[in-house]
């Protein structure tokens, strides 16, 4: 049992997330990040690795009032659970996703993560334990299943997502394709960490939907 998981990008037209100093980009404009608050206000949670929370140190909120006010009509929390995928515990106490707006918060952490971290952090997040030096993302999506997470939102980074697509816990993926080029070997991509090798291994995705977006398009794929 695992919760629908849906990932959802902006990518530069070359297939980055941001520059190689991880410095977010604006790739895409507000038609875009509409469309991203619809998706969030669907979903359970939403969860992100460590790497753009130190990045971007974004909230994870869903934005739009009618929205929110939608879910609490609906019996449910005014924010899905914003979810970070930590190892080590790293991510700082002062850090947005924990202060802003409203309800659950989730710090994924490693068994190798050091204790004066996760004090530090318990005040202001449930923290889930799983992996030895690294989170089992399989495990995880099983916990998080358990506590009624059924649609979960995932929107990076291209590790997290990389983690994600090579364990097969994907199953839509959604990406607005932008009209900059970002360049650069080592900037972030939808899918880093090592990367498949064998041509069998490729997860294999059903295109469902092309639209002209903005100065873009946007895609959605899903997965096999
Ligand atoms: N354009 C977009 O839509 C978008 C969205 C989100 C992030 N970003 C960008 O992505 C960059 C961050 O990406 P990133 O790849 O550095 O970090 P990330 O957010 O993918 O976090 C990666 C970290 O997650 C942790 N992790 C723990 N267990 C893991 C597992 N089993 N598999 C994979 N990761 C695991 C590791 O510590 C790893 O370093 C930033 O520059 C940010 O601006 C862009
Ligand atoms: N749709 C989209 N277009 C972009 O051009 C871009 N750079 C992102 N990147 C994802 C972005 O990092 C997070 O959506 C915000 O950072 C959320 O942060 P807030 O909740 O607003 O604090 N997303």
């Amino acid at each position: 049992m695992r919760p629908y998981v849906i990932v959802n990008v902006a990518v530069s037209a070359d297939g980055k997330l941001s520059t190689r100093e991880r410095r977010q980009v604006k790739i895409s404009g507000n038609v875009d990040f509409d469309r991203v608050d619809e998706i969030k206000a669907g979903c359970d949670g939403i969860m992100v690795g460590i790497g753009t929370v130190l990045a971007d140190d974004p909230s994870l909120t869903v934005k739009s009032p009618e929205r929110i006010a939608e879910r609490v009509k609906q019996g449910r929390p005014e924010h899905p659970v914003r979810i970070v995928v930590d190892s080590q515990a790293r991510t700082p106490p002062d850090a947005k996703i924990l202060h802003k707006g409203s309800g659950k918060r989730i710090i994924v952490i490693a068994e190798s993560a050091p204790s004066e971290r996760i004090t530090a952090l318990a005040p202001h997040a449930e923290l889930i334990k799983t992996g030895m030096s690294q989170v089992d993302l399989k495990d995880l999506m099983h916990k998080l299943a358990e506590t009624g997470i059924k649609k979960l939102m995932v929107e990076g980074g291209g590790t997290l997502i990389w983690g994600m697509i090579s364990a097969g816990l994907v199953d839509e993926l959604i990406m607005f394709v932008g009209n900059i080029i970002i360049g650069g070997e080592d900037a972030p991509t939808l899918a880093d960490g090592l990367g498949f090798i064998h041509e069998s291994d490729f997860p294999v995705l059903e295109l469902t939907s092309v639209s002209p977006m903005e100065k873009g398009v946007l895609i959605h794929w899903k997965v096999k």
